[in-house]
């Protein structure tokens, strides 16, 4: 059973995650790239990340842009796998 971020975890997570803010149980991440093309080659070498950790984003793409959201429903809020998806989402740039 996977726990649910503590308040001490989830004030560390500017430092450890940036371009990511937090919003309740959600940490979330807009993007913008230069065509669809390049939007869609990102969502795809997300869900591979995805996945590897079993762990998939709440997202939407118009165009070139992506938003991602993440949070855990198996704890029913944000947890440590939020962090290392969006660590390994952020890797990707
Ligand atoms: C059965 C499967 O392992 C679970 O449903 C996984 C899949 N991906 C998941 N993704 C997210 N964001 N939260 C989960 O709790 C979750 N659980």
């Amino acid at each position: 059973m996977v726990e649910k971020l503590d308040d001490a975890a989830r004030a560390a997570l500017g430092a450890q995650l940036p371009g990511w803010t937090l919003d309740g149980e959600h940490l979330k991440r807009s993007f913008a790239f230069a065509d669809f093309n390049q939007a869609w080659g990102f969502m795809a070498r997300v869900a591979l990340l995805a996945e590897a950790q079993d762990h998939h984003p709440e997202w939407f793409n118009v165009w070139n842009r992506v938003d991602i959201a993440l949070t855990t429903h198996d704890a029913g809020g944000l947890s440590v796998r939020d962090v290392r998806l969006a660590q390994a989402i952020n890797a990707l740039l």
